[in-house]
């Protein structure tokens, strides 16, 4: 095995590319410039092992990787404006498998969900191509990345699913397993499915959100195969790549920053990356590239206690500037966020499981024997990709965030969820297309101490009220006679309430200058297959 828990272990610290972070784009990266056996690829990740972790492994238990603990870098924002003042914990992964292999929602959302695979809208990658001027991220080209990521994968109840999905638009052979709920939560789904009858204006069924075209209601697609988490540890690691010879990854190697400055063509570059094992220093050298795969928060923050950032910041902290790029963690962007609890009439619920430990038991003896049964699942029967309504008021404060008519605003799940003592189904809305924006810089010259984090939530009025819109639109959705008799009581408190279990709450990742109206796991797949083309190119391997 190629996974190295000790860097005495390590064979060399000369590699032709070093991969900073085995986090979901790194370990794609990785394995693919590792395909051509004379190149040579280091992964450092600072998290451990994803092996025999089974809150990662088994999809049912997404949640308790929200607390603090081993596999989550345990962050806490800066004061948001947003929410009046608050700070909140902000999860990341720290884990082989980086965010793929971790789940999103900080816990106090209640929300089991997760492993949601969403590849945007075309408008999103036609929006790219535009503002990069390369063809190559337009949604008919990077379409194929999608596909070579992909592995469909029937569900593990084998249910019949014609009419839930459209096999024309997935992938067959990629490395990471995609797949439609596998356990029945026939009662919640029967009345999804009635509600896209009876309110079509407002919630159209449609067959596929992968297909480019996402909005309305759709059955829910996870990375999900064999009754477990599919991640790009578990997939571009599989036993048949991680037994290349040529492809090697550290364990619990916190990367600091890049080191051995070169100067090509009077533009700085670095040829090496030093990184904390332990208590010692070291210095990993790549002869030819450095991937910086290191997440949202960390990426940022090697690169500016690398020198490149913003000069004037870097030097009010006594560090000297190699590269000045003042836009060097600015424009953070995220996925706000807020969920919603209705009490119910029935015991066809999550907490029918999570409340009653005979059954419990039962369930995860199932997974464990036939990785069947209730625990297959991360518990979202479906998804609705919404956009706000034409005329509202959203849109008198700014302009539309959203890159097109066919992309969401939002998104919202009815399923799972929930705490408390009762029987609830929950509907967590994500503002899929956000206009405000935040940062990460440094707190210190200390390239170990944990960065100012600032993800801006809330903090335009534009957000704030597609948030507050996209609540009456759950409102609105529950008006279906479809639901009819089942709804008990609506549990969320308001905003700020001393009372109540859930208040606006807000979580989630993204560092880009825009992104995709999605959930990010699957882009990310795609721009990392589209990425290591790029560099195979760039050094004709
Ligand atoms: C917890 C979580 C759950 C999510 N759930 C979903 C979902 O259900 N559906 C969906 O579509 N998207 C989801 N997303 C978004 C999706 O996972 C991300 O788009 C994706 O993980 C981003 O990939 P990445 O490679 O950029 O970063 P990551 O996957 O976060 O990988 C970064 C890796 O780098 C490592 N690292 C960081 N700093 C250092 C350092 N200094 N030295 C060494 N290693 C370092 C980290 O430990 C991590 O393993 C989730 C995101 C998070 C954070």
């Amino acid at each position: 095995c190629k996974v190295y828990e000790d860097v005495a272990d390590l064979p060399t610290l000369r590699y032709d590319f070093v991969v900073v972070g085995g986090g979901t784009a790194g370990n794609v990266v990785a394995n693919r410039l590792t395909e051509n056996p004379n190149v040579s690829v280091l992964v450092l990740e600072a998290g451990p092992s994803n092996e025999g972790v089974l809150d990662s492994e088994v999809p049912f238990f997404m949640a308790n990787l929200l607390t603090a603990n081993a596999y989550n870098w345990n962050y806490t924002t800066t004061p948001q404006s947003g929410l009046n003042g608050r700070t909140i914990g902000y999860g990341s992964a720290h884990i082989l498998g980086g965010g793929s292999a971790h789940s999103k929602y900080p816990v106090r959302t209640h929300i089991t969900d997760g492993m949601v695979y969403s590849r945007g809208a075309q408008d999103d990658f036609d929006r790219y191509a535009a503002l990069t001027g390369d063809e190559g991220w337009s949604w008919k080209q990077i379409l194929p990345y999608f596909l070579k990521s992909e592995k469909w994968t029937p569900p593990e109840d084998q249910h019949d699913t014609q009419g839930q999905f459209d096999p024309s638009v997935h992938g067959r052979d990629g490395p990471i397993s995609v797949s439609l709920t596998g356990f029945p939560w026939s009662e919640l789904e029967g009345r999804v499915i009635q509600t896209t009858k009876e309110l079509p204006d407002d919630f159209p069924f449609n067959l596929d959100m992968n297909s480019g075209q996402p909005l309305g209601i759709v059955y829910m697609q996870s990375t999900i195969g064999g009754g477990e988490r599919s991640t790009s540890a578990t997939g571009y690691l599989a036993p048949k790549f991680i037994q290349r010879p040529n492809l090697h990854v550290l364990l619990h190697a916190q990367v600091s920053k890049l080191v051995n400055v070169t100067q090509h063509q009077g533009k700085p570059g670095f040829g090496g990356v030093q990184f904390r094992y332990g208590t010692s220093l070291f210095v990993a050298e790549a002869s030819k590239e450095i991937i910086l795969s290191a997440g949202s928060i960390g990426t940022p923050q090697i690169l500016l206690n690398s020198g490149v950032g913003d000069h004037t910041a870097l030097e009010a902290l006594g560090l000297p500037t190699v590269l000045d790029l003042p836009s060097v963690g600015q424009n953070a962007s995220d996925h706000g966020f807020v969920g919603a609890d209705w009490a119910v009439n029935s015991n066809q619920t999550i907490e029918s499981i999570t409340q009653n430990t005979t059954r419990f038991d039962q369930a995860f003896e199932q997974w464990n024997t036939s990785r069947t049964g209730p625990f297959v699942d991360a518990l979202g029967t479906h998804i609705a990709w919404l956009r706000l309504a034409a005329d509202s008021p959203a849109f008198e404060t700014h302009a539309d965030p959203s890159p097109g008519p066919g992309a969401p605003t939002s998104s919202k799940y009815p399923g799972g969820i929930t705490g408390g003592v009762g029987h609830f189904v929950g509907f967590a809305l994500a503002m899929v297309s956000p206009v405000s924006r935040g940062s990460v810089t440094l707190s210190s010259s200390d390239p170990f101490a944990t960065p100012l984090i600032d993800p801006g939530l809330l903090a335009d009025d534009f957000d704030m009220i597609a948030l507050t819109e996209g609540v009456a639109l759950i409102q609105k959705f529950l008006t279906a006679a479809a639901w009819n008799g089942y709804m008990a009581r609506r549990r969320m408190s308001p905003r700020g309430a001393q009372h109540g279990v859930v208040d606006p709450d807000l979580t989630s990742r993204v560092l880009r200058p825009i992104v995709p109206g999605a959930h990010t796991q699957a882009a990310t797949y795609a721009v990392a297959e589209r990425g290591a083309d790029l560099v195979k190119k760039r050094w004709t391997l």
